[in-house]
């Protein structure tokens, strides 16, 4: 692996945004047998196979981790590498941190640096978080002088001053990415590189994270893995959408490549029952005047639109109050529909009602929604019946938003004052 430590990097953001970092045709191969990797060692040891000197075939049990990745990244880019688990991320990371080899493809990296990959990773356990700040500085290449002016900001940072002088292997999982953090960002990086450990830390503390890598981005390339979709729309101006180590997706359109990360998950299943007391049955639940695909109603944004429930009666007297809850994908409740003035009145056994609640000029944004289905003697209390997923409804339209609303909105005046 190339790289290239330019120390004096003019970071005027005037100036023509510079290439940082240059990925071409990168490729990695494990062995899923540890037996086999070592015979396999040793045969390359004996054949004088090293790295990338030519291309070589997988043999029985290799795979590829990660297969001919390409990308470049100029200062102030954030590229968002997602992807299911073992889809090949963190060995990506490894590679462009230069903790592994590639067997094939070249990376080059422009400038200082900083790594925040796994927990604690980086750190010695037995030296102290101050004399480890001291090391990773020198690392990087700052003189002592230069960490001491800094060692300050980057335990205000972490919040950690009371145990700075603590061997970093009693920190907690918190602390080690606290620390970890505040040393990679406050280093003021050329290119910083964040795996999924970001999501350790506390809520006040990822939130600060965000506040620092919005203020160190315009002057920084970042590399940011995560789970996180939110955090990935957050931050990130390009994607790559990885799958069993190959590039699925790759481009500026971040909304995209989310969508298509979820495509991977959502599955056609029916309505999932999570409660019933077998007072009432669902028998049906639909979206008014439209045909589903793959039990997924779609739906045009800003439409007014029926949602319609078909249930049975078993042994109650009188009618139950029915609520929905709408929920992304992320299983994030987006909305309630808590209807008013429902008539509770009496029914008999087997008696089947339809209910129908009318939603106006659904702005949801793009995407998928579920609907969760509850029947219950009154809102908030003794529930008969809930069911998630009763209806599944895809919103379209040609605006890749992230944001759960797409609000309808037109400008009403310009005018100068
Ligand atoms: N040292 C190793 N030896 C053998 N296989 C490995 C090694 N490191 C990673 N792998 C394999 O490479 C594949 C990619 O792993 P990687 O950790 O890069 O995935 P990931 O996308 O980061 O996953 P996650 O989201 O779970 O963190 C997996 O199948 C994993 O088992």
């Amino acid at each position: 692996m190339e790289q290239e430590t330019t120390s004096q990097i003019n970071k005027d953001v005037t100036e023509p945004k510079e290439t940082l970092v240059e990925v071409t045709g990168l490729s990695k191969k494990f062995c899923k047998d540890l037996k086999t990797s070592l015979w396999y060692g040793v045969q390359d040891l004996v054949s004088g196979y090293s790295g990338n000197k030519e291309k070589r075939e997988l043999r029985p049990k290799e795979f590829w981790a990660v297969k001919d990745i390409s990308f470049t990244l100029k200062r102030g880019e954030c590229l968002g590498l997602i992807g299911h688990n073992g889809a090949g991320k963190s060995t990506l990371l490894k590679i462009l941190n230069g903790l592994i080899n590639p067997d094939e493809g070249k990376v080059v990296m422009r400038g200082r640096v900083s790594a925040l990959i796994e927990l604690g990773a980086g750190f010695n356990p037995i030296l102290s978080g101050r004399e480890n700040i001291y090391n990773n500085g020198a690392i990087l290449g700052f003189t002592r002088k230069e960490i001491d002016s800094k060692v300050e900001e980057i335990i205000d940072f972490a919040e950690i001053r009371e145990f700075i002088d603590m061997p970093v292997q009693n920190y907690s999982s918190g602390m080690k990415v606290r620390l970890g953090f505040a040393v990679a960002a406050q280093m003021e990086p050329d290119v910083l590189i964040i795996d999924e450990v970001l999501a350790v830390g506390d809520l006040g503390f990822v939130l600060k994270c965000f506040k620092k890598i919005d203020t160190i981005l315009p002057n920084t390339a970042i590399v940011f893995v995560s789970h996180s979709m939110p955090m990935v729309s957050r931050i990130c101006n390009q994607i790559i959408l990885l799958e069993k180590g190959v590039v699925k997706f790759q481009g500026q359109n971040v909304s995209s490549g989310i969508d298509l990360y979820y495509n991977k998950f959502s599955t056609n299943e029916n309505s999932q029952i999570v409660f019933s007391d077998n007072s009432i049955e669902l028998k049906k639940a639909w979206v008014d005047g439209v045909v589903p695909s793959n039990n997924i109603y779609h739906i045009l944004w800003g439409n007014t639109i029926d949602l319609k429930f078909k249930i049975q009666n078993k042994n109650l007297s009188k009618i139950p109050y029915i609520s929905l809850a709408i929920y992304d994908k992320e299983q994030r409740g987006i909305a309630e529909v808590l209807p008013e003035n429902q008539d509770l009145k009496t029914i008999e056994n087997q008696d089947e009602i339809t209910f129908t609640f009318q939603l106006k000029n659904i702005y949801l944004s793009k995407g998928i929604y579920n609907i969760t289905f509850t029947a219950s003697e009154d809102f908030g209390f003794n529930v008969y019946y809930k069911t998630h997923k009763a209806i599944s409804i895809q919103i379209e339209h040609d605006k890749q938003i992230w944001t759960p609303f797409l609000m309808d909105s037109k400008t009403i005046d310009v005018r100068w004052c």
